[in-house]
């Protein structure tokens, strides 16, 4: 059993209504970033493609016995377990929580569940003093699995890439974080939009970072800091590591580490 750390720990989940935007890689970043600030993190893979289980160098995560799915499972049939089932050590000082297709299963078993939008938390509750932060991985959907990280979660941080007019997923996106802070997580707030893969030398990228501000700016905080778009970065979920590692001097790293400053300046 690990050690308690923090009983104020922050709970962020990353929440996408498109694919491909940069999610998982934002995710992976922003845990080592925190963890080379001396924070404690875990991360939860949510989504059954299991990417960001992958990206972290398990590149066949369908092979591993015990995930996501098994504790969801294990909660809904209200057995016992120890708070470091299936977690596994990243070389870079993070816990991961590991997904595969399994995950998918769930998805529809949870719908006959009488709670079946708060499995999630019932989770969360029983680890998160072991961390100061946890982050959930979602999958590109609004389904069940969605708002089980929406309903356990203190804040989301949405990833729009900065290449296509986000708007229209993104006001479905925010209007479903609205209902279930108003049915079930009073306290769920929107940490911040994060703008990724900006290729600065279009002018189509500052159209579409200037009109997030333009439409966004003015209720919802969109992080200072932008990622750039880089094939650095694409290249990290190959090698298993962050970009910490993989390129640390490079202008990626740099903005991950910017956008983990934000993120820590934010504590309570
Ligand atoms: N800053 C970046 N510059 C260039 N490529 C990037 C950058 N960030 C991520 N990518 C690449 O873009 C693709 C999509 O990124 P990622 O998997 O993080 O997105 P996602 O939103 O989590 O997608 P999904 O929801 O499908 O899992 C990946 O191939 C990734 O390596």
């Amino acid at each position: 059993m690990k050690e308690k750390v923090n009983k104020d720990s922050r709970v962020l989940a990353l929440c996408s209504q498109k694919g491909g935007v940069g999610k998982t890689t934002s995710c992976v970043n922003l845990a080592v970033g925190l963890a080379r600030a001396g924070k404690k993190v875990l991360v939860i893979d949510n989504d059954p493609q299991g990417s960001m289980t992958a990206s972290l160098g398990y590149q066949n995560p369908d092979e591993l016995p015990v995930t996501l799915a098994t504790i969801l499972t294990n909660v809904v049939e209200e057995e016992t377990f120890e708070n470091d089932l299936g977690i596994l050590a990243h070389q870079e000082g993070i816990d991961l929580l590991p997904a595969n297709i399994e995950l998918s299963g769930m998805e529809v078993s949870l719908v006959n569940f009488m709670s079946r939008e708060l499995v999630l938390k019932q989770y969360i509750e029983q680890i998160r003093h072991e961390y100061d932060y946890i982050l959930i991985d979602c999958s590109p959907s609004l389904g069940m699995l969605t708002i089980n990280a929406l309903a356990c979660a203190d804040e989301v941080i949405i990833p729009v890439q900065a290449a296509y007019l986000p708007v229209k997923g993104l006001e479905q996106l925010i209007r479903t974080i609205g209902k279930v802070r108003r049915q079930l997580n009073r306290q769920l707030e929107i940490g911040g939009i994060l703008i990724t893969m900006v290729d600065n030398r279009t002018n189509y990228a500052r159209d579409i970072s200037e009109l997030i501000f333009n439409t966004y700016g003015n209720k919802i905080h969109i992080f200072q800091q932008s990622i750039p778009f880089s094939v650095r970065a694409a290249e990290i979920s190959a090698e298993g590591i962050s970009i910490f590692q993989h390129d640390p001097k490079g202008k990626v790293a740099e903005a991950y580490q910017m956008m983990t400053q934000e993120v820590l300046m934010d504590e309570k």
